[in-house]
């Protein structure tokens, strides 16, 4: 529906409407994410201390930079695991080898994520904490 939007005179208006409703769509699934993956609210609890770590042990720029980058990695895994979850739910509602190759292959990069995220971490805060 949306290429008409280019083909077809629309109003500055809608335009706007459409903006704000893409924001609101994609609120609605960060808020669905955090409502129903539990790992996401593993993920946002650590990103917190993470975040608290970070004013308590006064990380530097270049150490904040690394760490926002991190977090955020972490959390579009999770988001792409999710949403990679629900497609193949509708896709494949029966037991399929494929579903299970594509659900384990998504929860492997968020492991991954997660992982490289947890050393990151060390490398940051073990100088600081243990100094
Ligand atoms: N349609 C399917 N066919 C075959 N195996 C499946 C199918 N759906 C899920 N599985 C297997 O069962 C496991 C658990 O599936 P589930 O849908 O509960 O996701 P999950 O990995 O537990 O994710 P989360 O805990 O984040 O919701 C998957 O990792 C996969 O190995």
């Amino acid at each position: 529906m949306s290429y008409l939007c280019w083909a077809l005179p629309v109003k500055p208006t809608t335009k706007t409407k459409s903006l704000v409703k893409s924001f609101y769509f994609a609120v609605t699934g960060l808020a669905y994410a955090l409502r129903t993956q539990r790992n996401m609210k593993i993920h946002l609890a650590a990103a917190l201390c993470t975040v608290g770590f970070g004013f308590r042990y006064a990380v530097s720029s270049v150490e904040w930079l690394i760490l926002v980058v991190t977090i955020m990695a972490v959390i579009v895994s999770e988001l792409m695991n999710t949403a990679l979850e629900a497609v193949v739910d509708l896709a494949s509602p029966g037991i399929h080898p494929l579903a299970k190759t594509a659900k384990d292959v998504a929860a492997g990069a968020v492991l991954i994520s997660a992982i490289s995220a947890v050393i990151i971490g060390c490398i940051i805060f073990y100088p600081k904490i243990f100094r």
